[in-house]
């Protein structure tokens, strides 16, 4: 067993507003460098978690250890541990791109000497070392959400806690910034990011949590997540030839052992398997041994908008 602390750990985690509950006995556990979305309808506690892990909201009851530091206890080392990105970027007057970052960077006492190398890194990696010397007002909503995420990184610190970090964004800079926190990923930081536009975080992420009226509804990898569901996987197979072999192929699939159910789209056959591995490579060698020409043969990559649809009722509190 790993002795290495998990990177966000909470317990019971509560927060009421009088007698709304707005996240209710929450326990998470989310393990080092993995990136990890955080999903829920609008309304369903996300912002709240957030600002209690980032330390400035006291939970009604409940632990958190952020990389096993009980921060209720020390209260003092949350600067220190993570980087929060807010909702909400508050407005710097009259604040260059340059200055704004080492506002912070002497905010965390890194040395005078340190700061323009460190500055310089970081706008690099947010790609803005081109708006350097321009004005923080005067940059695009995607270059300040970059920058903000920028300010988050300033101190180094392993866990990054991003608040809806694409929202707002038209649809250039949601790519900017989903190849920024792919990027982020790689440098092996723990990140864990809210979001209700799902499809936004699919591909991104190693795993998710879900939450809906402040309870969590489930949490873990997203094929396993799917599979939990479902009890079946969604493969796709596209044939060379559609017109002449979809019926040969739909009769053969729907004899194979596993196949649940066989779908037509457009341009490709799907199946709802429910065999193991070595089902689904015979499965393959079927089609082919029966003369059909498989163009490409794989898992579809499972939505998490269907998954989410699937596990919540879309209640809002
Ligand atoms: N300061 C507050 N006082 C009273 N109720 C609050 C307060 N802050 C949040 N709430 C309520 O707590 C619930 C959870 O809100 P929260 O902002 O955490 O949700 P969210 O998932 O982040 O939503 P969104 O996606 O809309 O930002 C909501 O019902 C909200 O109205």
């Amino acid at each position: 067993m790993s002795t290495q602390p998990l990177a966000i750990e909470t317990r019971h985690l509560t927060k009421r507003y009088g007698s709304l509950v707005a996240v209710d006995s929450l326990s998470l556990a989310i393990p080092r460098g993995v990136v990890c979305g955080f999903i829920g309808p609008n309304g369903a506690g996300k912002t709240t978690t957030l600002r209690m892990l980032a330390g400035l909201l006291k939970p009604t009851s409940g632990e958190i250890r952020i990389e096993g530091v009980d921060i209720l206890a020390e209260p003092e080392r949350i600067p220190w541990l993570i980087g929060y990105m807010p909702d909400f970027f508050g407005v710097y007057h009259d604040m260059k791109v340059w200055e704004y970052l080492d506002f912070f960077a002497r905010a965390y006492r890194i040395p005078a000497a340190r700061r323009p190398g460190l500055i310089a890194d970081l706008l690099e990696l947010v790609d803005l070392s081109h708006k350097r010397d321009a004005f923080v007002q005067s940059l695009s909503r995607g270059m300040r959400q970059r920058l903000c995420l920028a300010h988050t990184l300033v101190h180094d610190p392993h866990v990054l806690l991003l608040d809806e970090p694409a929202s707002g964004l038209d649809p250039r800079a949601r790519v900017e910034m989903r190849e920024l926190l792919r990027e982020l990923g790689r440098m092996n930081k723990t990140v864990f990011i809210s979001s209700h536009i799902l499809t936004e975080l699919a591909e991104l992420c190693d795993m998710v949590v879900i939450i809906e009226k402040g309870k969590l509804v489930t949490a873990g990898n997203v094929r396993e997540i799917s599979a939990m569901t479902q009890g079946y996987r969604l493969l796709q197979v596209e044939l060379l030839a559609p017109d002449r072999d979809t019926p040969k192929a739909l009769e053969l699939l729907r004899q194979t052992p596993g196949v649940q159910d066989v779908f037509t789209t457009d341009d490709h056959l799907e199946i709802a398997f429910a065999g193991d591995a070595a089902q689904q490579a015979a499965l393959l060698e079927r089609l082919i041994h029966a003369g059909i020409s498989v163009l490409t043969f794989g898992e579809a990559t499972t939505d998490l908008e269907d998954l989410f649809l699937q596990l919540t009722k879309g209640e809002v509190q």
